[in-house]
């Protein structure tokens, strides 16, 4: 069937933590120098190709909204309705949040923690909320004052968990915006993009494993009427940089 629709996604750019090689979840790491490059390289790439975007989706994380206005300052739309919603977070990573992620790698092995990061449905251990040293600064956040509930507020995420509270948002909100015509963009993080690209692609636990998304390089999925995939994450930069930072993210998890 022909696409009738597009959409496109970009991870944030590389963030201080990302470069810190922290495990990083729901705190609200800054992008590093290098990740507002990376935005700005993303959005002289969607220029280039002539995107223009109605409506905007991210996270409630600094690193995913400065990244977006980057992107839309090049794109000469500073301006545009920009929804941010908890629902695009990255997936919550509970008690490592905060651990380096080759020393937790030097600690628990390097399969533990490729299992923390990539497997569908097995959690990283909880934040303690006597001990966690991230704990009060992620759960009294203000932004988090009425939505998630208390009872949904997350204190760890597997995979299963993330697409639980993002697809609703997908199906609920962003599903019916495309259906409506508006041009979409949505700039969030690596997991709660994986569990897009998962549920679109019908991918199995298995297959998601070995999905790495790199950071800043947009990517664009073509949907026919019944929002499936005629075209998926075609990337908007070369083969060989998108390859080599897809295996860069992967190789965070290798013990130093
Ligand atoms: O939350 C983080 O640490 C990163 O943004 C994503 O981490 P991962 O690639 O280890 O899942």
């Amino acid at each position: 069937m022909a696409a009738k629709y597009k959409i496109v996604m970009v991870r944030h750019g590389e963030s201080e933590w990302n470069q810190k090689n922290l495990f990083c979840g729901w705190f609200d790491a800054d992008l590093s120098d290098k990740g507002r490059e990376e935005a700005l390289t993303a959005g002289k790439a969607l220029k280039a190709e002539g995107y223009e975007f109605d409506v905007a989706h991210t996270s409630v994380l600094k690193r995913a909204q400065i990244t977006l206005s980057i992107i839309m300052n090049e794109l000469g739309k500073p301006e545009i309705p920009v929804e941010k919603t908890w629902r695009l977070n990255e997936r919550h990573y509970g008690g490592l949040t905060g651990l380096n992620k080759a020393e937790t790698a030097a600690k628990y092995g390097e399969a533990q923690v490729q299992i923390w990061r990539r497997s569908f449905d097995i959690p990283p251990p909880p934040m303690e909320k006597d001990s966690h040293p991230y704990y009060d600064t992620i759960v009294k956040d203000a932004r988090y004052a009425n939505d998630p509930k208390p009872e949904e507020f997350p204190m760890f995420e597997s995979l299963k968990l993330t697409i639980e509270r993002t697809l609703p948002y997908w199906n609920n909100v962003i599903v019916p915006q495309i259906k409506e015509g508006k041009r979409i963009i949505i700039v969030a993080h690596g997991n709660s993009l994986r569990g897009i690209v998962k549920h679109l692609d019908e991918l199995s636990d298995d297959a998601i494993m070995s999905l790495n998304l790199p950071t800043g390089i947009p990517f664009v999925y073509e949907l026919d009427e019944n929002m499936k995939p005629v075209e998926s994450m075609t990337f908007l930069g070369d083969e060989e940089t998108v390859k080599n930072a897809m295996a860069a993210v992967a190789a965070q998890g290798k013990a130093k």
